[in-house]
């Protein structure tokens, strides 16, 4: 419950405020709202096409009922925008196009929803003083400096060569005609541009670079909540196979790293921001988790053990398949080879860390995705009874 004695990390008591959230029906939009509801007393206008995810949130007899308001909009094209943003003290941006099966694919709308569909919520903050928490990404770093070195240099293993540091690491993308990195490209110019309001026009901003943020509710299982052919991330490719019982799929061998965060912890660091506008402001940060790192294939063996640990299921007999990329995701694929974010901003800014291991998280994950989907699929999958 929210209790009228909260305090900032300075001592001070948090006033109540309300925020724009736009995106709000979203991965990260929903835990967001729950915790917002559930431990604050901070009142949200909810923006998104769809709110499947936050509609638990929304019933009428909930303990916050009143403090969440749906608005069903389109930030394309919805002239209630402005005014929604005039409403509240705090605008949340999380609207995107952020599968990478559309980087290459879709480019035109990966842009145009990362770029320009962002420009008119930049500058009504900007234009009615409105602060702005922008959701930016880790994929603004490309690739590592170290990726370039030969592959024996002993440099390699030098955490200068690979740790990504938001006032320090360049941002590293392939040609134009790699064209995933259309959405990388689309949010760096975007952060560029709240930057240089912050700079020039002295807009309040915080820009946050999420590292992988992985937990229940992240995109859809194909032909369940999803479309059949649908490429979603990593998380709910693997939870698909594993519950339809086919081998993970590896694009390329499965060699890239990433260091995975869960949803739980990475929101704890959002609510610092919000709560904390003068540690926050001007600053950019990288939310992640630098000691949960694994290579792809070394998290599908993982998920693959987990998944027969909640579901009672023996693991696969061939748990994976190695597939290229141009298969699996067609022309124009190209990857990020390692991303470790370092943790110095937000550790002296907000004194935040993250807590859970790999291991406790796709337990946690991988129960709700058991528990939500393994009947769904069990009838999807069974064989028509002949009649
Ligand atoms: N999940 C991660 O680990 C991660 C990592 C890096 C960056 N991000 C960034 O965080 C943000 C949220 O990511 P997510 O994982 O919750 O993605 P998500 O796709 O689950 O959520 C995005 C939400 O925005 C809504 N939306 C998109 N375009 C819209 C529009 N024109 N009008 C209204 N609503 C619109 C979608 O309907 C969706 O509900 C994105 O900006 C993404 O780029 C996420
Ligand atoms: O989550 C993030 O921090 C950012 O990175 C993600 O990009 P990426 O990590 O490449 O996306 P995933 O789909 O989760 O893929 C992770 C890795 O698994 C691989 N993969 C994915 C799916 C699959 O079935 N098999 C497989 O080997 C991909 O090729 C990639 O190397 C997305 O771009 C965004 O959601 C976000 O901005």
């Amino acid at each position: 419950m929210a209790s009228a004695t909260r305090v900032d990390l300075d001592g001070n008591p948090i006033k109540p405020i309300t925020i724009c959230m736009i995106g709000a029906g979203g991965f990260i939009g929903s835990h967001l709202c729950e915790k917002i509801m559930s431990e604050t007393p901070h009142k949200v206008l909810a923006l998104d096409v769809y709110n499947d995810k936050i509609k638990h949130l929304l019933e009428p007899d909930v303990a916050w009922a009143g403090r969440i308001q749906f608005h069903r909009l389109n930030i394309k094209n919805d002239s209630r925008l402005e005014g929604l943003i005039k409403m509240a003290d705090l605008t949340i941006n999380l609207a995107a196009i952020c599968t990478p099966a559309d980087y290459n694919t879709r480019p035109l709308d990966t842009i145009y929803s990362n770029f320009i569909d962002a420009l008119p919520v930049v500058k009504y903050c900007s234009e009615n003083n409105k602060r702005l928490i922008h959701f930016s990404t880790c994929e603004v770093y490309g690739k590592t400096i170290g990726s370039f070195l030969p592959k024996d240099s002993p440099l390699r293993q030098d955490p200068a060569y690979y740790v990504l540091k938001e006032d320090a690491s360049p941002c590293i993308f392939g040609p134009i005609e790699k064209q995933r990195w259309s959405y990388a490209c689309a949010k760096q110019l975007i952060e560029r541009l709240i930057y240089a309001e912050g700079a020039e026009n002295g807009m309040e901003f915080t820009i946050v670079r999420p590292f992988n943020w992985i937990g229940p509710r992240m995109d859809f299982i194909p032909g369940v909540d999803g479309p059949s052919e649908g490429v979603p991330r990593v998380l709910a490719c693997f939870s698909n196979n594993l519950l339809r019982g086919e081998p993970l799929k590896l694009v390329d061998g499965g060699q890239s790293q990433r260091t995975f965060i869960y949803i739980k912890d990475a929101i704890e660091a959002v609510l610092l921001m919000i709560e904390n506008p003068s540690r926050a402001n001007g600053h950019i940060f990288n939310v992640g988790n630098p000691n949960n790192e694994v290579t792809v294939r070394q998290l599908a063996e993982l998920m693959t053990q987990v998944y027969s640990k909640v579901s009672g299921e023996p693991p696969l007999e061939v748990p994976t398949v190695d597939v290229s990329s141009k298969e699996f995701y067609g022309e124009g694929y190209d990857d990020s080879d390692k991303r470790i974010p370092d943790m110095t901003i937000i550790n002296r800014q907000l004194g935040w860390n993250p807590k859970t291991s790999l291991f406790d998280l796709l337990e946690s994950t991988l129960t709700y995705q058991h528990r939500t989907y393994a009947e769904a699929i069990k009838k999807i999958t069974a064989k028509p009874v002949a009649s």
